[in-house]
């Protein structure tokens, strides 16, 4: 028997066809769109009228070669010969359906953490369903919502074994792209397919959004899975400088306008950092204009340094935007460790959205991480950091699937492959307040660069964000650190007061050259 291709797993729901939609030419649009494996699910229909409806769909979906399975009811798959069953947790046992189905039957089941994983590999099932990864309104859920982050943890279970896995819950053509990027675990193991009933079934064109669905789906696949920053062997130290070079160019050539969500308390200074880089800053909250910010803008930056309970809306809604839109997000997540409510925050914008970069002190990446190795007091950092940042930084970069930019005396930016160290700045960054909260605005600036410039060159139809991110950040660290060096020295410097005019200055002055001849950086 041919293997079943899980891609685009359509489960049935006739309660929620548009008014007047026919389900069995609803099932064949969807069909012509591109599903390529159906659940029949009926939760009201009794035994004759649930075999009515399998019986006639199993003679669409063969038309179309598109395999069947039933859902929790082994009984109605043996008498229609469907192709196997999708069973729950608290459905007949696998062991038990497998003695009743023809040998050969595929056996799915329900996961909704990693024991159930484990428990399925050792039932012998042939895939499992993980969800809910996003919230429905399909299915009254029994257990938490899992999200993106969660679902990489769950297909590690999988690894070595030839048990597929979709995902299902709440996944649309909107956020299956986001789906997709962040269900995937650090040993690159991705999702078989997705598994969809609303979006398409409550469509009045389920074909068109099959189509979608499908597109999306192969473009995904095109990339082979990769992280957000394309595959490149070992990028040598001129090859980034030349490509910082590009950037600092393209941002004073285009000026990008840089939608920052940011902190009451530095808000002014990273608005004056942005123009002195050359970009235009756009420092807005209100939820209702996230959407058109985004159509426009270059980049979000998205700080939650003096974060509120009503400010999560504009955050979730920005990056949400920024990621249908490809447009890089910058996160910085300040003093994360610092409350329940930041990490339980951090948590759910970092569900909602995939972050291209995200940029911390040692604490707040520890608290991201889950580490314990280095502690944080408020949004410092406490103690000498981490014994190895370059193997840190790359870890979390692998699984958080961004950039991440990990801040100190010196700065380790990794895209989860290669890691920069850059050994430029000067302590006195560290003596007046949002001096990282700048770093943020300088990434963000020279990311919507990356993308003007990437735009050009990548085929990047399934990927989140267009351009090199891991470049973008080099530039955004390097042309502040080297900045503040310039301004450090400068005769009129007389403590962090006169400091940060200078820094604003020199930053307006600096030159391509002098980020070249100054940079001190390491690849490893
Ligand atoms: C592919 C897929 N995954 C999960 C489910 C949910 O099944 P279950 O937990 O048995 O809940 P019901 O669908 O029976 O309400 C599924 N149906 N398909
Ligand atoms: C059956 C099921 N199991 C977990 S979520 C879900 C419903 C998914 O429906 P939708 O795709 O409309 O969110």
């Amino acid at each position: 028997m041919d293997d079943i291709n899980y891609s685009l797993y359509l489960v049935t729901g006739r309660d929620l066809l548009p008014p007047g939609k026919d389900y069995f030419q609803s099932l064949e649009e969807s069909l012509q769109g591109g599903v390529s494996v159906v659940q029949i699910r009926e939760k009201k229909a009794d035994t004759a009228e649930f075999l009515d409806i399998a019986r006639r769909s199993k003679a669409v979906c063969d038309k179309y070669n598109v395999p069947i399975l039933i859902n929790d009811r082994v009984d109605v798959a043996i008498a229609i010969n469907a192709r196997g069953v999708h069973l729950g947790q608290t459905d007949m046992s696998i062991a038990t359906a497998r003695s009743l189905l023809p040998e050969g039957a595929i056996i799915g089941v329900s996961c909704n953490n990693e024991n159930h994983v484990r428990a399925a590999i050792q039932d012998g099932v042939d895939y499992v369903g993980i969800g809910a990864v996003w919230g429905t309104q399909t299915k009254q859920l029994t257990s938490p919502v899992i999200g993106v982050r969660g679902v990489g943890k769950m297909l590690e279970i999988l690894d070595g074994t030839e048990v597929k896995a979709v995902a299902i819950g709440g996944i649309k053509t909107t956020n299956l792209l986001r789906t997709l990027h962040g269900c995937v675990s650090t040993t690159d193991h991705a999702l078989d397919g997705v598994a969809v009933v609303s979006d398409i079934v409550a469509s009045k064109e389920p074909r068109v959004v099959a189509e979608k669905f499908t597109k999306i789906l192969e473009a995904f696949r095109a990339i082979n899975f990769g992280l957000l920053v394309a595959p490149r062997s070992v990028p040598s130290k001129d090859q980034i400088l030349a490509s910082v070079n590009d950037l600092i160019n393209t941002v004073r050539k285009t000026g990008p306008l840089v939608h920052q969500i940011t902190n009451t308390v530095v808000a002014t200074q990273s608005a004056n950092i942005t123009l002195a880089l050359g970009a235009s800053p756009i420092m807005a909250t209100e939820p209702q204009e996230m959407g058109d910010l985004s159509r426009i803008c270059g980049a979000l930056l998205v700080n939650i340094g003096t974060m509120r309970s009503d400010g999560k809306e504009s955050m979730t809604l920005a990056g949400y935007h920024a990621n249908m839109n490809k447009k890089p997000v910058v996160f910085d997540p300040v003093g994360v460790g610092a409350s329940a409510f930041r990490k339980e925050t951090v948590k759910d914008l970092l569900n909602t959205w995939q972050a291209s970069v995200i940029k911390g002190n040692a604490g707040e990446l520890a608290s991201i991480a889950g580490s314990t190795e280095v502690a944080s007091k408020g949004v410092d950092s406490v103690g000498s950091g981490f014994s190895d940042p370059s193997s840190f930084v790359r870890a979390l970069a692998k699984k958080e699937r961004c950039v991440v930019v990990l801040t100190g005396p010196v700065d380790y930016i990794s895209d989860g492959v290669w890691v920069a160290a850059l050994r430029n700045g000067h302590e006195i960054l560290r003596k007046f307040t949002g001096s990282g909260c700048i770093v943020g605005s300088s990434i963000a600036t020279y990311c919507a660069a990356a993308v003007a410039v990437g735009r050009d060159t990548e085929n990047t139809d399934g990927r989140l964000v267009y351009g090199d991110m891991f470049i973008g950040a080099i530039a955004g660290v390097l042309v502040l650190t080297v900045a503040a060096e310039i301004a450090a020295k400068r005769e009129d410097v007389k403590g962090p007061g006169t400091f940060l005019p200078a820094l604003i200055d020199e930053l307006w002055v600096l030159t391509p050259s002098d980020v070249l001849s100054m940079a001190r950086i390491d690849i490893c």
